[in-house]
């Protein structure tokens, strides 16, 4: 039976990860999970799920919990995240939280010896080196959860690495894939939020509108198939069908494609390298797609794409400046301080401040990502793109 920690349960990936235990209960077992802000949906979970421990915010809600559930224990913050990660009983985590807060527990789980599967994308664009490092010798696997990483690993399966001369990633567009940068000056949060394919956490879907989520993908399938960025591609597929693809030297493409259900590929992890019945999917009939669509993509039309690939390239500690300041920029668009289109020039203004350490140590990562927060709030709070 694989043990399972969960880490972000009240997600949207975490909805599907339980989903998925639950039609298994026999392979697997949630043993320990987090949430942060849904306290209702948290406390849900834990008389469904009954686990032995569970990270929460605060000191004062973990304590409130402890009361109201004796036979299950609390953590808090960082610390109650690690010890989710890390625990005896645990044996695999799927690192489901949104943001740079996955770096720190996915790494000492790594170092705890637990499997990873990981949806947490921001763990591998800040401290990709330090991950991969900590995975060979430790000799975990990392298992991917994201659909286009999850679309590669399947295609790569059984085919020597030499082969491969190229990842194709896929990409919808987002919700603003029909506008124009004219049109996108006055765009809103509720219009932003409606992703025309997947339904995903609201931080994750701006970024795909923006297209820094295909920026944040690049950097994480850089780090977890050893690829160099020259040959990392990214193109338009307005259907999500076809997940991604790989090409290899001799001409030939490889694409995984399936419905756009997130359920799908957190199984494959979950079982890998067994492939098992799905319980809970979405019907898939290839009979029923009229056409699939594909396009070049624009840097012009996606500027965050282009300074994704120029923070992967540069390394060190500019992705971790480029992801902070998206973090705290679509949070602000979110709370409607700020327009859509000043995301990306909160985002460039940061890394065109930041001097860039070359080989970070862990310490320096999480600094670096702690006073780019403070810096970009700041400029949010003096109005400095508006
Ligand atoms: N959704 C999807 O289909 C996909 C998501 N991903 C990646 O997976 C991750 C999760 O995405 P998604 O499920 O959509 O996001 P959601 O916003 O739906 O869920 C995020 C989860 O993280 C928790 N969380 C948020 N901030 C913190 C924090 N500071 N400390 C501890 N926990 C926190 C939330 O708790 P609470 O709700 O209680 O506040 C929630 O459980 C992201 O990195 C995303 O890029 C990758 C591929 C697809
Ligand atoms: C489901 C998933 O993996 C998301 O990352 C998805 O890829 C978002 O879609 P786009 O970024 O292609 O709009
Ligand atoms: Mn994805």
């Amino acid at each position: 039976m694989k043990r399972i920690a969960l880490l972000g349960a009240t997600g949207s990936i975490g909805a599907s990860t339980i989903e998925v235990v639950c039609s298994y209960p026999e392979e697997f077992k949630i043993v320990s999970f987090s949430f942060y802000r849904n306290l209702e949906k948290g406390k849900q979970l834990i008389k469904r799920l009954l686990p032995q421990f569970v990270a929460v915010a605060t000191e004062k809600e973990a304590l409130a919990l402890s009361k109201e559930f004796p036979n299950v224990q609390f953590g808090f913050g960082l610390s109650g995240l690690v010890t989710a990660a890390t625990m005896s009983e645990v044996t695999m985590v799927l690192t489901a939280v949104s943001g740079s807060i996955g770096l720190v527990p996915t790494l000492e789980a790594i170092k705890a010896h637990k499997e990873i599967a990981l949806a947490n994308k921001e763990t591998l664009v800040m401290g990709g080196d330090l991950v991969m490092q900590a995975a060979k010798e430790h000799k975990v696997r990392i298992l991917p959860v994201d659909s286009e990483h999850s679309a590669i690993f399947q295609c790569l399966q059984g085919n020597p690495r030499e082969n491969v001369s190229e990842l194709l990633i896929t990409a919808s567009g987002g919700s603003f894939r029909d506008y124009s940068r004219a049109e996108l000056k006055n765009v809103g949060v509720k219009e932003a939020l409606c992703h025309p394919n997947w339904s995903m956490g609201k931080k994750i879907t701006i970024d795909s509108a923006t297209m820094m989520n295909k920026g944040l993908e690049v950097i994480e399938a850089h780090w977890l198939f050893q690829m160099e960025y020259d040959k990392i591609k990214v193109i338009l597929h307005k259907e999500s069908l076809i997940h991604s693809m790989i090409v290899f030297k001799d001409g030939a493409y490889l694409a995984q494609l399936g419905a756009s259900d997130m359920r799908e590929p957190i199984q494959y992890a979950l079982t890998y390298p067994k492939r098992v019945e799905i319980k809970q999917a979405t019907p898939f009939d290839l009979t029923t797609i009229e056409a699939l669509h594909f396009e070049k993509m624009s840097f012009e039309r996606f500027p965050l794409l282009k300074v994704a690939f120029e923070a992967g390239r540069a390394g060190g500690t500019l992705p971790s400046v480029m992801n902070a300041a998206n973090e705290v920029a679509v949070e602000a668009f979110l709370n409607q301080k700020i327009r859509y289109l000043s995301i990306e020039k909160y985002v460039q203004e940061a890394m065109m401040k930041h001097q860039n350490h070359p080989i970070p140590s862990l310490e320096t990562l999480l600094e670096v990502d702690r006073q780019t927060r403070v810096m970009v709030n700041e400029w949010i709070k003096k109005g400095l793109f508006e």
